[in-house]
């Protein structure tokens, strides 16, 4: 019976290690696997303290820490900026692993796909669990390539906290600022690591103030480092003064000390330290009622006297808050400053018991007879519909859709796709079920049939993404696929208002079916992917309720592929104006008759090609700066600013996407190999007259 069922997005499960690990499980079996050798299957509980002969309350504990006891966080960043080399350490340091593994030797424990070892690149983002001090950790190391953004959201979804790693000396990056935004929608508490900090160029300051900028966040500085590139040693805690040094000669940076700054010893140093105590103090204060009362009452004659502890409990008040966040640094590579950020993370970060998910008291997971679980915002919503029609009460029905839109997850669309073939029509359904699964797992990945040669199409964000598709379709699934030339995703639209009328009439067997449909197409202001549904008031309702799904399903039909070019349509409305249907007419013919008529009304349009405008940012040093330029001039490039970031220009602006592809490799070769680039899809604009006929005339065969 309706009245008792209920709806749940469960796709992504939070809480326990157990969950967590569903979202990747693939990816922690095989990560186990990889680890054998060193570490019995199981847990490696050593960091637990606590666990003293049969003592089964410890035991249960570490079993199942309670949830104030667990953290559950990923890894975000811009590509390249040490995400993985970061987990490895961390895992190293937890005990988890027994030897240090190396994104450059292909050997981590993070990045096992084929793929990722080879190019040294996170494709898939992998779950770990482990302990630290007393903490359960549940950690998942995230994509920072744009191709993969999908990827990090459906992350960010089960996260109670993130570390956002940045290259000290790059700062704030492409990548980094539309993390940091899924990051801002998701509600997630953030730590800020800046690590390279022993490379040629690193500057702690720069990079606070391109997170203050860039970020416009409010960067609490917890740490200051002792030395910078070559000279990096160590890193002073601001919070309790102390000062904490590697050992130069540990190989893996597990010997570290740490010390009290002294007025005898370090002067200059506990000067700045000092400095940096009280103004983090008074940030603290102006953000944090409570904390400020305790500073203004007890201790404003002397913020010496303030206890560590209170001021670490502040900072998680204002990182949970969302009002601030703290930036410790080190050097991952180079085993340094990774052990006081698993201790931040434990203190700084919330436990889930902190954080406060509507939707999940929603989903408890106490599911009966009559529940619908659903994978995916759409599919809620079509269940959310679905329980509408079927007469659930109003008001219910409206909250419960509203909430389940906060489970959803945001799937960008693909800009780039191509044919896939099998190698032979017999290998057809294994490809598709390859596919399915892949599709499955990423849902960025889109897959449909060409309806005019019926080759099967493959979707995604980018040539990358594709590139690397392909690969695991011949790895995991033993097929040689072949694909066809990589092809920008256009989109269409219409640039003035055209009407038409239609009518159908057609007998099967003794039933008529009479159809007749009048219905207005017209651009529309606001950039909208689905075209706005609209119905003049002389439309009867009644008719209406019995077909309004017809008629929508047929103009959905249409506008997924456009006259020009079978690209989908947007920015458009369609009005129906009158609809007359005969008794007995199947919803198939009348959504048959308004997709011919919303044809032949977009006939009479005159049309217009929006191709994909990325927007790019390229880092290049001065001496390749011009080469550079005048390559993106070429391309049709349009040059927004072009920054100075410590040694480097930073090239900031647009380029259609059909211009870029393939612009690692000539970029690798303008340069040197010395130059990196981001892109990321900015919105779809008109082409010019000029290059649309030559677009047209090309697909047309005639050029
Ligand atoms: N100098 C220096 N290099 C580092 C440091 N951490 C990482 N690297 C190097 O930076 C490169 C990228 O490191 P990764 O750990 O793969 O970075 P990532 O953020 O996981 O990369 P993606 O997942 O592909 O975005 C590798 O060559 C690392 O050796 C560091 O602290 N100092």
């Amino acid at each position: 019976m309706l009245s008792s069922s209920r709806i749940f997005a469960v796709n992504h499960k939070k809480i326990s290690s157990l969950n967590i690990n569903n979202v990747c499980c693939s990816k922690i079996r095989a990560s186990l696997k990889r680890l054998k050798p060193h570490v019995p299957l199981g847990r490696n509980y050593s960091s637990l303290p606590g666990l003293i002969g049969n003592d089964i309350k410890s035991l249960r504990s570490v079993l199942s820490p309670p949830a104030a006891k667990i953290r559950n966080i990923g890894i975000m960043a811009h590509i390249d900026a040490g995400k993985t080399t970061t987990t490895e350490r961390i895992l190293y340091y937890s005990g988890y692993t027994r030897s240090l593994g190396d994104v450059d030797d292909g050997d981590t424990v993070t990045d096992f796909m084929a793929q990722e070892r080879e190019r040294g690149i996170t494709i898939q983002s992998a779950a770990v669990t482990f302990d630290w001090k007393g903490y359960r950790l549940n950690l998942i190391d995230t994509p920072g390539h744009v191709d993969f953004t999908v990827e990090v959201e459906r992350c960010l979804r089960v996260l109670d906290g993130a570390v956002a790693v940045f290259d000290a000396s790059a700062g704030v990056e492409a990548q980094t600022l539309t993390v940091w935004r899924q990051a801002d929608k998701h509600k997630i508490p953030r730590i800020c690591f800046l690590n390279k900090m022993d490379k040629t160029g690193a500057s702690f300051n720069y990079a606070v103030e391109s997170i203050r900028e860039k970020l416009n966040a409010k960067p609490l500085v917890l740490q200051l480092p002792i030395g910078e590139a070559k000279t990096f040693k160590g890193v002073v805690d601001v919070v309790s003064k102390e000062k904490l040094l590697w050992n130069a000669n540990s190989d893996d940076g597990k010997d570290f000390e740490r010390k009290p700054l002294l007025e005898m010893s370090d002067p200059e140093l506990l000067k700045k330290t000092t400095e940096a105590r009280n103004a983090l103090i008074e940030q603290v204060a102006d953000l944090d009622d409570e904390f400020a009362d305790l500073v203004l009452g007890e201790f404003s004659e002397n913020f010496d006297l303030l206890p560590p502890e209170k001021l670490q409990t502040a900072i998680h008040r204002v990182t949970l808050a969302q009002t601030a966040v703290p930036v410790l640094c080190g050097s991952a590579l180079r085993n340094k400053g990774v052990q006081p950020l698993l201790d931040a993370i434990t203190m700084y970060l919330p436990s889930p018991e902190e954080r406060d998910y509507e939707f999940l008291h929603l989903v408890c997971l106490q599911t009966a007879t009559g529940d619908t679980i659903v994978s995916s915002k759409s599919s809620a919503l079509a269940a959310a519909r679905r329980a509408e029609r079927e007469g659930e009460k109003k008001h219910r029905r409206n909250s419960e859709a509203e909430r389940l839109l906060l489970a959803g997850v945001e799937i960008p669309e693909p800009v780039f796709f191509c044919t896939i073939e099998p190698p032979s029509m017999a290998k057809q359904p294994d490809l598709d079920h390859a596919l399915k699964c892949l599709h499955r797992e990423d849902p960025s990945l889109k897959v449909r049939l060409d309806p005019d040669t019926g080759q099967t199409v493959l979707c995604g964000m980018g040539e990358l993404h594709i590139e690397i598709i392909h690969d695991r379709i011949k790895r995991e699934y033993g097929l040689e696929t072949y694909l066809g030339p990589l092809q920008v995703a256009y989109r269409e639209t219409i640039l003035n208002s055209v009407r038409a009328t239609d009518t159908l009439d057609r007998t099967l067997g003794d039933k008529r079916h009479l159809v007749t449909v009048e219905l207005e197409a017209k651009p529309i202001e606001t950039a909208s992917v689905r075209p706005v549904i609209e119905y003049a008031d002389s439309v009867s309702e009644d008719l209406l309720k019995a077909s309004q799904e017809a008629i929508e399903n047929g103009i959905h039909s249409v506008c997924l592929q456009g006259p020009l070019l079978g690209s989908p349509i947007q920015d458009v409305a369609i009005t129906l104006h009158s609809l007359m249907i005969h008794p007995g007419t199947s919803t198939t013919m009348i959504s048959a008759c308004v997709s011919r008529c919303l044809q032949k009304a977009l006939k009479k349009a005159d049309k217009q090609v929006l191709e994909p405008l990325m927007g790019l940012e390229v880092t290049v040093t001065k001496d390749y700066l011009s080469p550079v330029l005048a390559d993106l001039a070429q391309r049709r490039g349009n040059i927004q600013e072009i920054q100075t970031r410590q040694n480097n220009k930073v090239v900031i602006g647009f380029v259609p996407l059909a211009e870029i592809m393939g612009y690692s490799t000539v970029l690798r070769t303008l340069t040197s190999g010395s130059a990196t680039f981001a892109l990321e899809l900015a919105n779809y604009q008109a082409m010019n007259p000029q290059d649309q006929s030559t677009l047209l005339s090309q697909r047309r065969g005639f050029t």
